[in-house]
């Protein structure tokens, strides 16, 4: 029976190996993690992590072919093939902060795998990295070989989340670099068996270790680019009366183009794409492509301009100023079907009414108010003048309130701020929220999702992004 280890049991680390278990019965998994918590969690009814289909599949293999354990040393050893999926943030401190990915946790994990083997191992690096780390490993697992034969991969995972079971049930592809030796490609061969179990062959793709690696950041950072194109666009269309859905819908008709991914919204979040941009730049920076460095710094400089392009959309319609007025925000998660914050939108646009001395109630059906919290309570870090990661005023604390029913966040409130696009706000009562409301009633749709019309007829002042403004909304000068 072939042996898999993965390192890492976060977003990443758990869909990815519950599904290898569900489609190959013939291959034991264990998850490890240094965090005996999220190994705890893995192995209750209540998973770590929200994703739609993930407790069926995990109830169907655990305790079969997948657990979940926290003693790494023991599972590493009795592996033949061990995943590396741990976190790679942005290093916040020291050479390259800011920027460049924090190789901490990888490193410490190829050490830990170099120390405990005594068999022949195959590495696979499913996190995200810079390109060129598989060198990197590969000098950290030969320098302390015992004899023993270290093949590294490079298998990037495309799943997103909120979708994570659906894409790795039916991936656009499987992508699988290594070495161009012999036993290079011997390992290559060994990982595309494990996902030939359910992945059409034509859609596992062999690359050499580089191309794998880049192809990575270069994906998120084109699909982030699209986002960015869209809503560069939308700020033009609010301005000139255009519609950014009619737009969107007219470009995406093109079929080298294509519909997908081409939603303006208040700004794209997640733990990856910011991520992935910075790391990218840094590489480009190292290689002394100041040009190419500067081409991708503009997709997140866009980003940062819709967040805080629709703080001031909000503050100039409530009268230029949410001074001590109650403002409702729906949706705290970066983005539907997944209760995870990193880089929201929202933290964002939540410190922008708090700095205006709003008084903010949230609701999101995922996020608890803890991780709330503990998400407004630190200062935006500054990625082109790092570091300064601070706490915010306890008194900007106070001003936040979390609730768990869009119908108290809204009960009294001035103005509602839509930051996620989960599908109950698409079917709220509208007519309910608005006679508890005070008025005039603003409403600001970041998502696009609400019928326009339809809540102006209720009454409502409404603001969509990249739409055709209400008068009542306040035009901003040019370089807001
Ligand atoms: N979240 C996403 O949608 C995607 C993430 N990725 C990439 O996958 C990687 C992992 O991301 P997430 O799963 O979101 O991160 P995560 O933070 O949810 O999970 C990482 C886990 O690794 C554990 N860990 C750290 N060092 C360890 C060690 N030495 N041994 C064992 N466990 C260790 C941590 O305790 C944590 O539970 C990142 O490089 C990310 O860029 C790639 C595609 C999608
Ligand atoms: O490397 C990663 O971690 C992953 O990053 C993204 O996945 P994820 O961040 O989970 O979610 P997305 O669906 O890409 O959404 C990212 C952000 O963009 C926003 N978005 C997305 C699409 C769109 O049309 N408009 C838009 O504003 C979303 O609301 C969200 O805030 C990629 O889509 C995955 O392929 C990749 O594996």
């Amino acid at each position: 029976m072939v042996k898999i280890c993965c390192l890492g049991a976060g977003y990443v680390g758990g869909p990815t190996m519950a599904i290898i278990a569900l489609k190959c019965p013939a291959i034991e998994v264990v998850v490890v993690d240094i965090s005996a918590a999220r190994i705890a969690a893995w192995n209750s009814d209540q998973l770590p992590i929200y994703e739609p289909g993930l407790d069926e599949v995990v109830k169907s293999c655990r305790g079969k072919n997948l657990f979940f354990s926290s003693d790494v040393e023991k599972h590493v050893l009795e592996a033949d093939i061990i995943f590396v999926s741990v976190n790679t943030p942005t290093k916040t401190r020291g050479l390259g902060a800011g920027k460049a990915a924090d190789l901490t946790y990888w490193e410490s994990a190829a050490r830990m795998i170099a120390d405990v083997s005594k068999s022949d191992k195959i590495v696979v690096e499913k996190s995200t990295v810079p390109v060129k780390t598989a060198e990197a490993i590969e000098k950290i697992l030969t320098h302390n070989t015992k004899g023993i034969n270290f093949q590294i991969l490079s298998n990037p995972e495309f799943l997103a989340e909120g979708t994570a079971i659906q894409d790795l049930l039916n991936p656009d592809r499987v992508l699988i670099g290594g070495r161009q030796s012999p036993e290079g490609q011997k390992a290559v061969e060994a990982l595309k068996a494990v996902y030939a179990n359910w992945v059409p062959e034509d859609r596992i793709i062999a690359t050499n270790l580089w191309s794998a690696e880049l192809s990575k950041l270069a994906a998120n950072a084109v699909l982030a680019q699209r986002i960015s194109s869209v809503n560069a666009m939308s700020a033009l269309c609010e301005a000139t009366g255009a519609d950014v859905t009619e737009v969107a819908y007219a470009v995406g008709k093109d079929s080298r183009i294509g519909p997908k991914f081409l939603n303006a919204s208040v700004g794209f979040g997640g733990s990856c794409f910011q991520k992935d941009i910075l790391n990218l730049i840094y590489i480009c920076e190292c290689n002394g492509l100041m040009e190419v460095a500067n081409y991708w710094k503009g997709v997140i400089k866009i980003n940062d301009y819709q967040k805080s392009r629709f703080v001031n959309r909000v503050v100039a319609s409530m009268f230029n100023t949410v001074s001590g007025k109650k403002i409702a925000v729906l949706g705290f998660a970066f983005k539907k079907d997944t209760g995870d914050t990193r880089e929201t939108p929202a933290i964002d646009v939540c410190k922008g009414l708090l700095g205006d001395k709003a008084n903010i109630s949230i609701y999101d059906p995922q996020v608890t108010e803890d991780q709330i919290q503990r998400d407004l309570s630190m200062n935006k870090f500054d990625w082109d003048h790092p570091p300064h990661l601070q706490p915010m005023s306890p008194s900007a604390i106070k001003q936040v309130s979390v609730v768990w029913d869009a119908y108290e966040a809204t009960k009294d409130a001035h103005g509602v701020c839509i930051l996620t696009e989960w599908d109950e706000f698409k079917t709220l009562d509208y007519q309910k929220i608005y006679d508890n409301m005070q008025k005039p009633a603003f409403i600001f749709d970041g998502r696009n999702i609400v019928d326009m019309e339809k809540l102006r007829k209720i009454g409502f002042i409404v603001y969509s992004i990249g739409k055709p403004l209400d008068p009542w909304v306040k035009d901003l000068p040019a370089s807001a």
